[in-house]
């Protein structure tokens, strides 16, 4: 496992057995289709504890493992090290371990389901002694249909015209009690907007790197038509279903009342039923979930193109997405096709063989009509528990069906609700107060989509109290990773980032984040009004503290200037106003938020002269006291700032002598990373 100081492949065990289950290589896709990587390296008395992360795309080992994202301990010779002490001592350093034990014991989806229903209890409680009620009545026609028959043929007609009213009588409550159940069938709509709420707060909770595997298409796909599926199939599992089980249970009671003889005759033929739904079934979900999966790719290429429009339209490549779209929805259709084919063949099957179940029951209860071992009555009312019996198998058989399909849902929609982030939004330390000391200490650094990529390799910074620094390098050098790391969105493969002298990984995420204002290139908005935007940096600001920051980000005057003001809506992600004003907009709304420390990522270099102007004044107000990070392509773009770092190999466009000069003359210290030179001016 061990190659240098580094583990090739991260072994998944049981806990607390610590039985084998799975070895994943490092740094590589793995034949599981899952990839792993080191997260951070634990020294212990007696060995080292690795913690990584896997990500486990399809699910090797089927039914006692099922992680999707999870992060582990696991130590170089293959013992695991996952003992209570050790587990504790790993605590201490706020090391997150997975706990095995979850990861081993699969949550069932059946317990997912009993959490979403219980407060709704008292409903399901009704709608099942509703379905459970109906079946009954249901139940006796063939009873006192049997009774009539014989009645008839012993030519009682007065009787028969009491028997008739009785029937009448009992389809009352029957159409009563079916009228109450589709009344209650709307409720099923909060079990539904229950689960969607849980959904998508298990959804925003994730990391980044779970954001940067899914796209946002399939995301709304799982929250919108998984869930409605599953709503859909559930509502009529628990009513249809249960009246079908109720009526086959009763009827095989009554059949067996009539004659066993007859009935057991009439089961022969039910384990070929049994191998049917058992085999063909488990290969109908294995359809289900594949066709679910390209379903959900299609609604992220169709997410991604709508959400893309401008760029979309600016290649005139409308065509060409209509294409791969038609291709994308081709392959669902086909999959959905033969799933179909599948589902209807089964179907098919099923009812033949509940059709062989009556001819049975023809010919074997004829023979003891004839041989008078049975009264007609008795054949007919045996006749129509039959048909009760099939139509509820019919129906059991269909509901099977789409019950295959609404599994696949309801596991989509389930996995990521049991997906819990490796940096979850609150626990640690609370920060009240931040100074805006910046160390970076020894940082290596791969995306976790990423594995084999190094960004980050040993990586040093200290960011001083105050002060301005700016990352400067070519695209691709890790400028934008390092402020992701800064606000936690990833964690540091290797060592440690402090802030005020305390390791990020002991304070809270949420509290860290309010302290760090972020403002960027193409900075987003939301499609509400200029004042909800600006106040997303501070929720309950009043609109005169709304008015001040405007003011201060040179914002005030075009806002004022529409006819709405600042109750002008801006558009899907601020479409409606021009990349200047949204970033005043965005700069009033970091102005609110007043954050400690500032990440400015090539914040003006997308804006025109006057507007960089404009701009740039309003980002000096805001810098004014702060630890600002500034990250830019070009050293002409950093103005003011103490300390440059360079990163990477730095091509001669970036380093330009005029530049240079200007920002030594400025005062600013310049250093190289890497080889942590303090640089002079003869060096380049
Ligand atoms: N979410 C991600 N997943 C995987 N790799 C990523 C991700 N984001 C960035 N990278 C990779 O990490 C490396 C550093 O990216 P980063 O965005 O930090 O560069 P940068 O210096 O800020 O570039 P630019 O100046 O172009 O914004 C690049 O090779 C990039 O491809």
């Amino acid at each position: 496992m061990l190659h240098g100081d580094k583990a090739s492949s991260l072994s998944i065990w049981s806990f607390p057995d610590y039985t084998p289950i799975t070895t994943i290589p490092l740094c590589s896709k793995a034949s599981t289709g899952g990839t792993a990587q080191i997260l951070q390296q634990q020294s212990t008395s007696n060995s080292t504890v690795y913690i990584g992360a896997a990500t486990l795309l399809t699910l090797g080992i089927r039914g006692s493992f099922r992680p999707v994202y999870c992060e582990m301990a696991f130590i170089p010779d293959q013992r695991p090290l996952l003992s209570t002490p050790n587990r504790s001592a790993a605590k201490t350093k706020n090391t997150l371990i997975m706990d095995m034990a979850a990861a081993k014991k699969p949550v069932s989806l059946w317990r997912d389901i009993w959490d979403l229903i219980k407060p709704d209890l008292l409903l399901l409680a009704c709608i099942v002694l509703t379905a459970i009620g109906a079946a009954v009545v249901h139940l006796q026609t063939p009873v006192i249909t049997g009774e009539l028959i014989d009645v008839l043929t012993s030519g009682a007609k007065a009787a028969s015209h009491g028997l008739a009213l009785t029937i009448q009588e009992l389809n009352k409550p029957a159409i009563k009690l079916f009228s109450l159940l589709s009344a209650q069938g709307n409720r099923w709509k909060n079990v539904a907007q229950r689960l969607r709420a849980k959904l998508f707060a298990a959804i925003i909770q994730q990391d980044m790197s779970f954001f940067d595997r899914h796209q946002s298409g399939e995301l709304v796909g799982r929250l919108t038509t998984d869930v409605a599926e599953f709503k859909s199939t559930f509502k009529q599992l628990v009513t249809l279903g249960l009246k079908s089980v109720t009526q086959t249970v009763g009827s095989a009671i009554h059949l067996f009342q009539i004659s066993s003889s007859l009935t057991f005759t009439m089961l022969a033929t039910m384990p070929f039923l049994y191998i049917l739904l058992n085999i063909y079934g488990a290969y109908l979900r294995k359809l289900s979930r594949y066709s679910k999966q390209l379903d959900g790719i299609s609604s992220g290429v169709a997410g991604e193109v709508i959400s893309n429009m401008r760029t979309v339209r600016a290649f005139a490549s409308e065509e060409r997405e209509m294409d791969h779209y038609a291709n994308v929805c081709g392959d669902v259709s086909k999959a959905n096709q033969h799933m179909g084919l599948h589902i209807g063949l089964f179907q098919g099957l099923t009812n033949v063989s509940i059709g062989c179940m009556v001819l049975t029951v023809l010919y074997y209860g004829g023979s003891l009509v004839v041989r008078d071992q049975l009264s007609s009555g008795d054949l007919m009312s045996y006749m129509l528990s039959t048909q009760t019996a099939q139509q509820s198998l019919v129906s059991l058989g269909v509901l099977f069906g789409q019950s295959i399909k609404a599994h696949a849902s309801a596991a989509r929609v389930f996995e990521f609700i049991h997906q819990h982030p490796l940096v979850p939004l609150h626990g640690g330390q609370a920060l009240v107060q931040v100074n805006g000391d910046i160390h970076f200490h020894d940082v290596d650094f791969y995306y976790p989509g990423r594995p084999d990529h190094q960004v980050l390799d040993r990586f040093d910074l200290h960011v001083a109290q105050g002060t301005t620094v700016a990352l400067c390098g070519p695209s691709g050098s890790g400028k934008s990773t390092i402020a992701a790391l800064l606000e936690r969105f990833y964690e540091p493969t290797h060592g440690q980032i402090y802030l005020d002298g305390q390791d990020l990984t002991t304070l809270d995420p949420s509290s860290l984040r309010h302290h760090i204002g972020f403002i960027n290139q193409e900075p987003i908005l939301f499609a509400t009004s200029i004042l909800e935007n600006i106040r997303y940096g501070k929720p309950d600001a009043t609109m005169e503290e709304v008015r001040e920051a405007a003011r201060q980000a040179n914002a005030a005057i075009f806002i004022e200037g529409f006819p709405d003001g600042y109750d002008t809506v801006v558009g899907e992600r601020g479409a409606s106003l021009s990349g200047g004003q949204r970033q005043r907009i965005a700069i009033a709304r970091a102005i609110l938020k007043d954050p400690k420390i500032l990440i400015l990522d090539e914040a003006t270099s997308a804006l025109d002269t006057q507007s960089e102007k404009l701009v740039q004044e309003a980002l000096d107000k805001l810098m004014e006291g702060k630890t600002v990070l500034v990250v830019a392509h070009r050293l002409s773009t950093i103005q003011n700032a103490d300390v440059i770092v360079v990163m990477g190999r730095v091509p001669g466009n970036i380093l330009e002598k005029g530049t240079h000069d200007q920002l030594m003359a400025n005062g600013s210290t310049y250093f190289q990373l890497h080889n942590q030179l303090v640089h002079t001016e003869n060096q380049y």
